[in-house]
């Protein structure tokens, strides 16, 4: 009877029998008055053993079990209020993250406003056109477009010291209409007049470069050890300085791969201490890339803020973000250079870590830009990795299994597809998130919109580590509590089109991926009458 009543063990939260006694405490109590009123069962006790030990022991009992209910009820109001501590402190740190962002994008236009004065001052020149709408795409466009003077900000500094005062090139977009490439800026995508939603201009049009002024400084990244790349390397410095007349600027490599062929290559030039790298944008008009994918993610990567226009030329492999052929590149470099030309948008995603550790001053650790997409797996643990995800502070959900991508569409054709994500069009905004093995036989792989910020957590109670790579790269691990949060760069890579972007990204899924293909089935056979 008394094994009625008995708790025989709770776990670490008071859970357990106590629940069942939480969940119906009427039926216990009732069951006590029913006990002590059965006369049948006083005798009984009274047989068995003496009347005070059998109190003792339904007293014994009862404790035992206010006890637990109340160990259970202490658990839960613990539980809440650290989960509401960790709520606020996250909501701390977003706001942070958010405030910082929001500088970062106040301060743009102050810049462009100095640098526009300075420049009126200087050389009356045209202002950029700026499209109008949505403030992240006009001062995402505002950065990729804006003019600087090429002045040496250290007089020490081996980038273009050899410079005068010169002025970026500089260039305006325009958004097409209906395939029609014309002068129309972004306009305001949804209008409600009269109460009647309606759509108009859509966001991801084909977007055409024009140059107001000529590019005068192209810098071109090299695919390191390969004899083809070397070769073609040497050959284009010196059509683009003969035949164009146009400063070139390379990595140190290849100034010294440059200089073993002949001397006469001392016009080139380069940087030495990799602080300068940062000093690159100001002064470089154009970026060529020679070499596949990964170079092109190499040369993205130089570039922590806005990137000038890149021109990619295919010598890889593969190549979905390089449509030009090298042999025709005299051809493809005249034309870029006079302009107009087709461009892809091409949205980065900005990473952090923060580190539990460093939880009351607000770390730190550099931001990082990823092309393609920013990795969290579980390295070389045999463990499954447990990854808990937030977007925009809602619980997205638990990630068990290798890992997960956070890709942006650019990459959607890269590491995210192999993990069983979408292939999507590189100019649809959106931020790709795609488990790798997960071990549930219900998760699919998701698409949010652009302007959420994901959260991935190690929790405090998974059993492993995991590690996260940058367009496979770099890679740092996340211990428990440390979180990554990614959000939509303001900084987007502008890749040279060699037709327009949607045919660029029809043709590299058919040549690199064979996608959807099928001999044709022939005629000869049954059809529907
Ligand atoms: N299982 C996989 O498919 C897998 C695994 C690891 C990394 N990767 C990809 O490799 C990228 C790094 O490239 P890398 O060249 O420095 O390394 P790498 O030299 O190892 O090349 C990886 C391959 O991915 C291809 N690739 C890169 N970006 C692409 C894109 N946007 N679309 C289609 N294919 C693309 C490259 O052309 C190359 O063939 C990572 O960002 C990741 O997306 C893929
Ligand atoms: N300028 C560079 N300096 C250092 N590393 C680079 C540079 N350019 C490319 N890389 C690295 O070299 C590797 C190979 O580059 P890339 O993907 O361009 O060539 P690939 O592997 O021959 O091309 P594909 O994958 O299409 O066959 C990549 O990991 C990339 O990060």
């Amino acid at each position: 009877m008394s094994s009625n009543y008995k708790l025989n063990h709770t776990d670490s939260l008071g859970n357990g029998d106590a629940n069942s006694l939480r969940s119906n405490p009427e039926n216990a109590f009732s069951d006590l008055n029913s006990l002590a009123q059965s006369e049948k069962a006083v005798e009984e006790l009274l047989i068995q053993q003496t009347p005070m030990q059998a109190s003792d022991d339904h007293l014994i009992e009862f404790s035992e079990a206010l006890r637990t209910v109340a160990k259970a009820l202490r658990g839960c109001a613990e539980g809440k209020a650290l989960a509401q501590a960790e709520a606020a402190e996250w909501k701390r740190r977003y706001e942070l993250e958010r405030s910082k962002n929001l500088d970062l994008l106040r301060q743009a236009p102050l810049n462009e406003e100095a640098n526009s004065m300075e420049m009126d001052h200087i050389a009356k020149s045209p202002r950029l056109h700026v499209p109008e709408n949505g403030k992240s795409a006009r001062y995402a466009l505002e950065r990729i477009c804006a003019h600087e003077v090429l002045q040496d900000c250290e007089p020490n500094s081996p980038i273009g010291s050899n410079n005068k005062l010169k002025r970026k090139a500089s260039f305006k977009l325009s958004w097409g209409c209906k395939g029609q490439a014309n002068d129309q800026h972004k306009k305001d995508i949804v209008s409600f007049e009269s109460g009647n939603i309606t759509t108009a201009d859509r966001s991801s049009k084909q977007i055409s470069l024009t140059w107001e002024t000529s590019p005068q400084n192209v810098l071109i990244f090299t695919k390191p050890k390969s004899t083809s790349v070397q070769v073609l390397s040497v050959e284009m410095v010196r059509w683009l300085r003969e035949q164009k007349g146009l400063n070139v600027y390379v990595e140190p490599r290849v100034k010294a791969e440059l200089l073993s062929e002949s001397s006469s290559f001392d016009f080139v030039q380069t940087w030495e201490d990799d602080k300068e790298i940062s000093l690159l944008h100001p002064k470089v008009d154009l970026v060529i890339t020679l070499g596949g994918d990964g170079t092109v993610l190499w040369a993205a990567s130089m570039f922590k803020g806005p990137v000038p226009p890149i021109v990619p030329f295919s010598m890889g492999s593969l190549g979905f973000m390089t449509p030009f052929h090298s042999e025709q590149y005299r051809e493809c470099l005249e034309a870029v250079l006079k302009g107009p030309l087709s461009i892809t948008l091409r949205h980065r995603l900005q990473c952090h870590i923060i580190r539990d550790k460093a939880r009351h001053d607000y770390e730190t650790e550099e931001n990082m830009l990823v092309l393609n997409e920013v990795t969290i797996d579980r390295g070389i643990t045999s463990f499954l990795t447990n990854l808990e995800c937030y977007c925009d502070n809602s619980f997205v959900t638990c990630v068990q299994g290798d890992g997960l991508i956070l890709s942006t569409t650019s990459g959607s054709t890269a590491y995210s597809l192999a993990a069983g994500g979408s292939m999507v069009h590189p100019q649809v905004p959106g931020i790709l998130f795609t488990p790798i093995c997960p071990h549930s036989l219900s998760f699919r792989p998701l698409i949010l919109p652009d302007h959420v910020t994901v959260r991935v957590q190690v929790p405090f109670n998974s059993r492993s580590s995991a590690w996260v790579s940058f367009d496979g790269k770099g890679r740092k691990q996340l211990e428990a509590g440390d979180a990554l949060v990614c959000s939509m760069a303001p900084w987007p890579v502008s890749t040279a089109c060699q037709v327009e972007s949607t045919n660029d990204f029809l043709r590299s899924i058919h040549d690199g991926l064979h996608w959807n293909l099928r001999k044709t089935q022939s005629s000869d056979g049954p059809r529907e009458t």
